[in-house]
């Protein structure tokens, strides 16, 4: 399908990315309302970018998932390139998070769950995200969280130099201390950053978070404390997910099967049954 500007009513702008601006936009023949990231083309040269966005509309492209955010088309002109993008209705989550600074442990255990769901589905299409951590998610409408920002996705395994730009606190060690293929790290590496993501949810920080050197001393020893208002069962999981050994982190099928996620989730299902239980009395 071709795409141009002409086609799309722009509404008002929804905030600047690092590279970006967004604003709501609605198609004017089917009146669907998106999101449209408008890059500029000298911006990207200057911040050497272009790979990263070329390799962002490849992926996101041929993603279908709802946890992850839509890339419906692009197209571009002389000095621009627009995004089609789906339109998440409350915006980004790092924004709730700072501002109720911390989730109670049953959001968290459902964004966590959301978050596994979206994962395992990038996962069995050998696309590993990189970049997990909550600027890069956005929430709908209805609450449900979908990630974005494919900007650090690759194929795997990958084994491209990367320079690494941004916050330290979400990498894993594997991706800090070069080992012999320092450059060839797996699936796993999402693991670890659900682990940072799910410690974040709970206590309002990142757990390594520190100077930056400090930062990756931290990460690559896996020295944390899990403050004593966590619960157990979640206190469990994130020890499961912070391992430094990638082959030893918790695999996502049984993240979902973990005792956090069951208490806190199945609640649908068992509200459910209450109400069937009752309507049959
Ligand atoms: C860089 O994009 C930024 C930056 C700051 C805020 C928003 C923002 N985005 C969205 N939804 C979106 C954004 C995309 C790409 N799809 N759906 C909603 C919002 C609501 C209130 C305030 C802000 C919002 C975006």
């Amino acid at each position: 399908r071709q795409f141009h500007l002409g086609m799309f009513e722009i509404g008002k702008p929804l905030g600047k990315g690092k590279f970006g601006r967004v604003y709501l936009a609605r198609e004017r023949s089917s009146g669907f309302v998106c999101a449209l990231k408008v890059l500029h083309k000298i911006e990207l040269q200057q911040g050497k970018v272009e790979k990263q966005v070329r390799r962002e509309i490849e992926i996101q492209s041929n993603l279908a998932h709802p946890n992850i955010l839509r890339l419906f088309g692009h197209f571009h002109d002389s000095k621009r390139i627009f995004l089609i993008l789906e339109f998440a209705g409350k915006g980004e989550l790092y924004k709730h998070l700072r501002r109720d600074q911390r989730f109670p442990e049953w959001k968290a255990a459902s964004y966590v769950a959301q978050m596994c769901a979206a994962l395992k589905y990038l996962h069995k299409k050998h696309v590993i995200h990189r970049d997990i951590k909550p600027e890069n998610i956005l929430v709908g409408i209805h609450g449900e969280i979908k990630i974005s920002d494919f900007g650090w996705s690759v194929h795997a395994p990958n084994n491209r130099r990367n320079t690494m730009c941004g916050t330290l606190d979400y990498l894993p060690p594997e991706m800090l201390k070069p080992g012999k293929d320092e450059n060839w790290y797996n699936e796993k590496v999402d693991l670890w950053s659900l682990g940072v993501l799910t410690y974040e949810f709970l206590v309002g920080e990142a757990p390594f978070e520190d100077t930056p050197s400090m930062t990756q001393k931290r990460i690559a020893r896996g020295e944390m404390t899990i403050p004593p208002f966590v619960s157990a069962e979640a206190k469990d999981l994130i020890k499961k997910l912070l391992v430094l050994d990638p082959e030893k982190r918790i695999p996502l099928h049984e993240v979902e099967q973990h005792p956090w996620i069951i208490k806190h989730c199945v609640k649908g299902e068992r509200a459910y049954n209450r109400t069937s239980a009752s309507s049959n009395k």
